[in-house]
């Protein structure tokens, strides 16, 4: 088998309503698309920098002449690379052919890439190869206008092996395992059905084949192949299409675990995975955009008319919190509210683990997602330090002078950039084997701020494996000579794999499930781990849906306290002299912070769909025999 391949992902679709002379009148040009799939991508290149893809396609051109353009890269800086060639084949064909320049429908004739609809994805490849053929977006050909079929996602599927199985039952023999093939293909044999029903029913209506083409594009019922294709689709996904002819679409999962965001006007559909990259890249304001409902696809056809239609019986709405944590750029409105309510949530945790000593404390993060959180942690901070001048004057009241109040309202909350990041990676999603290494050497420290005699607080958003803290944080800061680092979380500890699209897949790779390990054997309960073991070897063959996560049972004799103790000890190496302590954010206050995105199956286990608990099941299973796979 290939391996699966991860999705942490971007999508951006893109349909122009009007004809390319309209643009061209009103933005001075007709690769107003082109312009703006290369802002839709730039401004998502968080969610994705080693692959990069762009599919294009004409409406209405004649036989023989092209009319869908495809450019992948998996080059360093794949978004620049595509556009750089994009731009190049563009400026060739207008400095050989200067008649095109001012000619709208010649460049749309003769240039490629310059159409009315646009399809582009950027990719991590987190694990196994980052060859060309895994970016997105993928293609099936046919000489049959509507018979192609071009996708791109943000997903992952648990159930990768039953859905490929489905698809050689059918008779099909694909030609790999990967998800977006099998997906595809999917979709692709409904495609092909309903094309020929189509046929069948326009012969019988007397129309000749010839007739028959458009009126098939016309009738094509996106929503009833969508239906049919994700049937037993299991899995978090936004995924989108476009066929040849000019239709599109973007299916979302039944429990809205991936997000996906829309606009349209009378000029364009515009569809991507974050709300404010529509918001900067078209003008428009917050309240104009609109989620894809959950189990939901948004059509757009070929005509440009827009369908909402259900697909799937909609699952309780279970979108993916990590995407507020860290996942998404912290410019939406409410994602920048969340993740400050995280960093003010923690505040009375953090009060007590430096016994409210603010005067001999300074407050620190770790760049870059965790910048957002630390102003709330701030301003909680800052609450706090009011409170106590308040009771300070109301004390000393009868004898307050300036002076003395002067003394008072001198106290200043100390903040400080005490870490830097000095490459501009998400190391979070870099492929396990170079991980290490690179996480060793990204982070600086500015040094001259900390006295021996203060505390150090610095928040992260979330601690994963724990490398970013052990490799290179905790000793860096210790260089600094602190008293105590205390370290916070913005995210409870995360104790299960993610299977729908945040690379988080084996379970021993988590410093929680790591510590809760050496707790296990400390109090003489291994046995547990030897009896989860056995039953979830029992139910290896059930049913997902009858599947139980057993892993629970491993954390449940201690409290998260106990938890994140073993975890800072087991990150503090023994030339660390400072002090340190790990505070986690607790569910309750997740749920608080971001209410719309309860997704929480890697806190709490609790998966939103019945593949999940096969994977943690899995999981578990691998890490017992010793098999270094991942479990999906
Ligand atoms: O515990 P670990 O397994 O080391 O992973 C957690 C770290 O990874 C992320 O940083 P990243 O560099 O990806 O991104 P950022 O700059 O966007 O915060 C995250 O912000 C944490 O710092």
């Amino acid at each position: 088998m290939s391996d699966a391949i991860k999705h942490e992902c971007g999508i951006a679709l893109l349909r122009l309503k009007k004809p390319l002379s309209f643009y061209k009148e009103k933005y001075g040009s007709a690769f107003y698309g082109i312009q703006k799939m290369y802002l839709l991508m730039e401004k998502q290149h968080n969610r994705g920098q080693d692959g990069a893809g762009l599919a294009s396609i004409k409406l209405d051109v004649e036989p023989g002449e092209r009319y869908i353009s495809r450019i992948r890269s998996n080059q360093s800086q794949p978004i620049q690379d595509i556009f750089a060639q994009i731009n190049q084949r563009i400026n060739e064909e207008l400095t050989a052919h200067p008649e095109y320049n001012d000619n709208v429908d010649l460049q749309k004739q003769e240039i490629p890439y310059i159409g009315e609809l646009f399809l582009g994805h950027v990719r991590y490849g987190t694990f196994g190869k980052n060859s060309i053929e895994s970016v997105h977006p993928f293609l099936r050909q046919n000489n049959w206008m509507h018979r192609n079929l071009i996708v791109a996602g943000n997903f992952n599927m648990t159930n990768v092996k039953e859905l490929f199985d489905d698809l050689v039952r059918l008779g099909q023999h694909p030609k790999e395992m990967a998800d977006t093939v099998t997906v595809m293909e999917k979709i692709g044999h409904f495609l092909d059905d309903e094309v020929t029903d189509l046929y069948q029913q326009c012969k019988n209506e007397g129309l000749s084949k010839r007739e028959a083409s458009p009126e098939i594009a016309e009738r094509l019922d996106i929503a009833r192949i969508l239906r049919r294709a994700s049937k037993n689709w299991d899995g978090g996904y936004a995924m989108a299409g476009l066929l040849g002819h000019g239709d599109a679409f973007v299916t979302r999962d039944p429990a809205g675990i991936r997000p996906a965001f829309y606009y349209q006007d009378d000029e364009i559909v515009v569809v991507a995975s974050e709300r404010p990259v529509i918001q900067t890249v078209f003008n428009v304001p917050f309240e104009a955009i609109r989620e894809i409902t959950p189990g939901h696809a948004i059509i757009v056809k070929k005509d440009g008319r827009v369908l909402d239609e259900q697909i799937r019986e909609a699952l309780p709405l279970k979108a993916c919190s990590f995407e507020r944590i860290y996942f998404s750029r912290g410019s939406d409105a409410e994602i920048y509210q969340e993740r400050k309510e995280l960093g003010k949530l923690i505040m009375p945790a953090v009060l007590e683990a430096i016994g409210n000593d603010t005067d001999n404390t300074v407050f620190s993060y770790i760049p870059n997602t965790a910048e957002t959180s630390f102003y709330g942690m701030v301003e909680a901070a800052q609450d706090f330090l009011n409170q106590r001048k308040i009771s300070d004057i109301l004390a000393n009241k009868e004898v307050l002078t300036a002076e003395k109040l002067q003394d008072i309202l001198s106290v200043k909350l100390r903040t400080e950039k005490v870490a830097i990041k000095d490459a501009k990676l998400r190391t979070f999603i870099t492929e396990d084997s170079s991980r290490d290494d690179l996480v060793a050497h990204v982070y600086d420290v500015t040094y001259g701020v900390i006295k021996p005699s203060d505390n150090l607080v610095i928040i992260d958003d979330s601690i994963v494996r724990g490398t970013t803290l052990k490799k290179s944080i905790i000793k860096m800061m210790d260089r600094l000579h602190p008293k105590k680092i205390v370290i916070v979380s913005s995210a409870p500890q995360i104790r299960y794999p993610d299977c729908y699209g945040i690379d988080m897949a084996k379970l021993e790779g988590l410093i929680a499930f790591q510590a809760t390990l050496e707790l296990l054997k400390e109090r003489n309960l291994y046995h547990l781990v030897d009896e989860v073991y056995q039953k979830s070897k029992a139910q290896e063959n059930f049913p997902d849906s009858e599947v139980v996560n057993y892993v629970k049972e491993i954390y449940a004799p201690f409290t998260d306290q106990e938890i994140s103790d073993k975890i800072a000890e087991m990150l503090t190496s023994s030339d660390v002299n400072a002090e340190v302590k790990i505070i986690f954010q607790t569910v309750a206050n997740l749920h608080t912070a971001c209410p719309k995105n309860l997704g929480d199956w890697y806190f709490t286990g609790d998966y939103p769909t019945n593949g999940g608990n096969r994977v943690v099941n899995r999981a578990f299973m691998n890490f017992y025999e010793g098999k270094d796979a991942r479990a999906y």
